[in-house]
Order: C-alpha cells, then sequence, then structure tokens
C-alpha cells in the first residue's frame, strides 16, 4: 500500500496519468486530502467510481498522528509523533493572546552540531518526508485555531530542503489549506544554496540563527560558521528582496560570552543596510554545558543599543519550557527504542 499523503499537486498528475486517469481528477484529489480533510478515498464522491475502487486497492492517504501529549502550565503543549525506524520527533502548539503557533519539526534529530541545542545531542537520525512534515499540521487536533507555522522544531529544514518546499508550497495552495506565505516562518543557521533555493522557490519568511557575529567565536559554538561564514550568508541575504517577506535574526543571549558592547556594535556592523529584525533568546539551559543565559538587564541593554541603531529589536518570551518544548529544548533521544528491543517488538 503506497501512502499518498504528501504528493504534491505535480505527484498526483504524474500518478493519474499512470492510472490512465484525466489530469483533473488530480485537483479533485489534492483538494478532497488537503483542503476537506478527506483521507478514505470511498468518501470522495466527485471522483469516478472506478478510481475509488483501484485507489482503495492499492493506495491510503493518510497522515501519522501523534501518540503522545504534554501540556505546559502556560498552555504550550507538545506532541510527539512516531516517525520510521521506531523514532520519533516533537511538534509544539503555542496559544497567545492574538496568535496560535505550531512550532514543527523537519529532521528526527540534526547533524549540524550547535554547542547549545538539545536536538544536536541526538544526532541525525533521518529526515522526514513531506507527509510526515505535513502530518504535524493537519493532526493537530487545534489546527482549526492555527494562525502561523514555524520550521523551528527539531532539524535544520535547509538539510532536507526538497521535503520543506513541496510541504510550503502544498500548505499554501489555493486547493489546500490555502494559509499564507506570510504566517509560514523557515528558521536555519545558514546553509547557503538550500536557503537561496529556499528564497527563490517560496514567499515564506526566513529566520537565521545568528547567535555570534565574530568568526572565532561563532564557529565555537556553530560548527556550520566553518563551512558558512555568517559574512557570507549575509552577502548573499543582500541580494534578495525583503520589502514583501521577513527577515529575521535569532540571536540566543549567552553569559559573558556574545552580550557585551563590542557585540552589539559588530551585529550591527554586520546587518548594516538590510531590512530586518533582530529577536533576542533567553538560553533554555540544557544538561551539562557550561553555557549560561545573559542576565534579562544584560538582554534589555542589548536591546535598547540595536534599537538605537535603528534595528527593531525584541526579547522573545520563552513558552514550554516545563515540558522541554521550548526552542532549543526538542529531543526525542529518551525515546527510541535500544536497538535489541525494537528487533525484538518487530517479531
Ligand atoms: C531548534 S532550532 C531549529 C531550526 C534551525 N535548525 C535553526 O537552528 O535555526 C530553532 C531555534 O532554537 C534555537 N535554540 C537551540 N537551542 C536552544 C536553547 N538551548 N535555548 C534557546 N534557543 C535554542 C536555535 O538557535 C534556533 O534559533
Ligand atoms: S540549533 Fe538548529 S541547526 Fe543547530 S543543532 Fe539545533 S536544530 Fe540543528
Amino acid at each position: 500500500m503506497t501512502n499518498i499523503f504528501g504528493y504534491t499537486m505535480e505527484e498526483l498528475e504524474a500518478l493519474m496519468k499512470e492510472l490512465g486517469e484525466p489530469a483533473f481528477r488530480a485537483k479533485q484529489l489534492f483538494s478532497w486530502i488537503y483542503g476537506h480533510m478527506v483521507w478514505d478515498f470511498s468518501l470522495m464522491t466527485n471522483l469516478s467510481k472506478s478510481l475509488r475502487e483501484k485507489l482503495s486497492a492499492e493506495y491510503s492517504a493518510q497522515p501519522v498522528p501523534h501518540s503522545h501529549e504534554d501540556i505546559s502550565s502556560d498552555g504550550t503543549k507538545k506532541y510527539l509523533y512516531p516517525a520510521p525506524g521506531s523514532k520519533f520527533v516533537e511538534a509544539a502548539y503555542i496559544p497567545e493572546e492574538t496568535r496560535a503557533t505550531l512550532c514543527l519539526s523537519t529532521q528526527v534529530g540534526c547533524k549540524m552540531g550547535c554547542l547549545f541545542c538539545m536536538t544536536a545531542r541526538q544526532g541525525f537520525q533521518g529526515q522526514l518526508s513531506v507527509g510526515e512534515i505535513l502530518s504535524q499540521v493537519y493532526t493537530l487536533p487545534e489546527r482549526s485555531s492555527l494562525t502561523n507555522i514555524v520550521y523551528m522544531g527539531m532539524g535544520e529544514p535547509m538539510d532536507n530542503i526538497d521535503a520543506v518546499i513541496k510541504s510550503i508550497r502544498i500548505l499554501t495552495h489555493p486547493e489546500g489549506l490555502h494559509m499564507s506565505a506570510k504566517r509560514i516562518t523557515v528558521s536555519t543557521i545558514g546553509v547557503i544554496p538550500p536557503m537561496e533555493r529556499f528564497l527563490r522557490e517560496t514567499r515564506a519568511q526566513l529566520a537565521i540563527s545568528i547567535h555570534n557575529p565574530f568568526d572565532g567565536q561563532r564557529r565555537q559554538l556553530m560548527p556550520v560558521q566553518n563551512v558558512y561564514p555568517i559574512e557570507d550568508v549575509i552577502e548573499s541575504l543582500r541580494q534578495f528582496d525583503f520589502s514583501q517577506r521577513k527577515l529575521s535574526f535569532e540571536y540566543i543571549m549567552f553569559d559573558g560570552e556574545n552580550d557585551t558592547p563590542e557585540h552589539a556594535r559588530r551585529l550591527v556592523k554586520l546587518l548594516n543596510g538590510l531590512r530586518c529584525k533582530v529577536n533576542l533568546i533567553h538560553f533554555h539551559p540544557i544538561p551539562d554545558s557550561p553555557l549560561k543565559g545573559s542576565p534579562r538587564k544584560k538582554m534589555e541593554e542589548f536591546q535598547s543599543f540595536l534599537k538605537s541603531r535603528g534595528i527593531m529589536t525584541t526579547i522573545r518570551r520563552s513558552r514550554g519550557e516545563d515540558i522541554q518544548a521550548a526552542c532549543g529544548l526538542l529531543s526525542t533521544l529518551k525515546h527510541v527504542k535500544p536497538a535489541i528491543q525494537a528487533e525484538s517488538t518487530d517479531f
């Protein structure tokens, strides 16, 4: 049985062709699956009976529902989703006064090795398919109140760029949920070639995790700096037009590490002339890390300096920290079965 949940319009068209059906059937199928959220072919009443039967015999169109949830004292919810190979990913639903955001995952673990991130500790364990990315949206119990989606959960979206772009195309398609690309933000540490592809092929918003404006210091925190230095990332961004889409920079504030006036001055210089915003983030401590978060006062001083130089800067409120749903705390390592146990349960 092939699961077609996650197929794009073009992929459904190719499937219809293969089955000897006219191309317009693909649009009908797309609209049932992603617009009406009907995942049983027998209920797709405008398809011919023979096509419904053919599809039911050989295909399914099923998103993967979550298998566990945690609820934070602040209302944030963390959902656990099964992924291939007895693995799991997590997504966080964050309700606020005027909006409700889903923070979704794109990979099981991550290979980028950032020093401050819990997902990095898990290492890379696999890519999510388009269907697995979209399942986090489509099976969300609060889906009808969702206003925003951020690709800021487990994994580096640019390291799974095909699936990320396809998922955005489906979410924004008029026959699907028809979400505005203005309400979708993808966060990256700055992997330049797929980042440029993302900017050319979608209209979604971009967030860059910068965290330190100095080359040597950023290398210590984020190995990606050895391959794609932040200076090159910013040069690349200067070729794109951000008058119609948002560009933001995420900056976790580490006590004594990146919160000095020199860092603030260097950051202003680096971002000079770019139409962008800076989000200052509280560090969410992870076990056995020497890093500590900056005190609130230092974050406010940093913010004031950037603002005084004309850069719109906010301090992001932490959410879901008590259930490890906050930025950078997502990790499903504890849910991964030891290999021997996983093998024995396969029988
Ligand atoms: C988990 S990442 C996923 C998206 C992408 N891989 C990235 O790094 O931008 C989302 C955001 O969480 C931040 N983050 C990671 N670990 C954190 C921590 N311990 N405390 C606060 N933020 C953290 C990252 O720097 C990034 O801005
Ligand atoms: S911060 Fe992002 S890129 Fe770095 S290890 Fe975590 S998930 Fe991966």
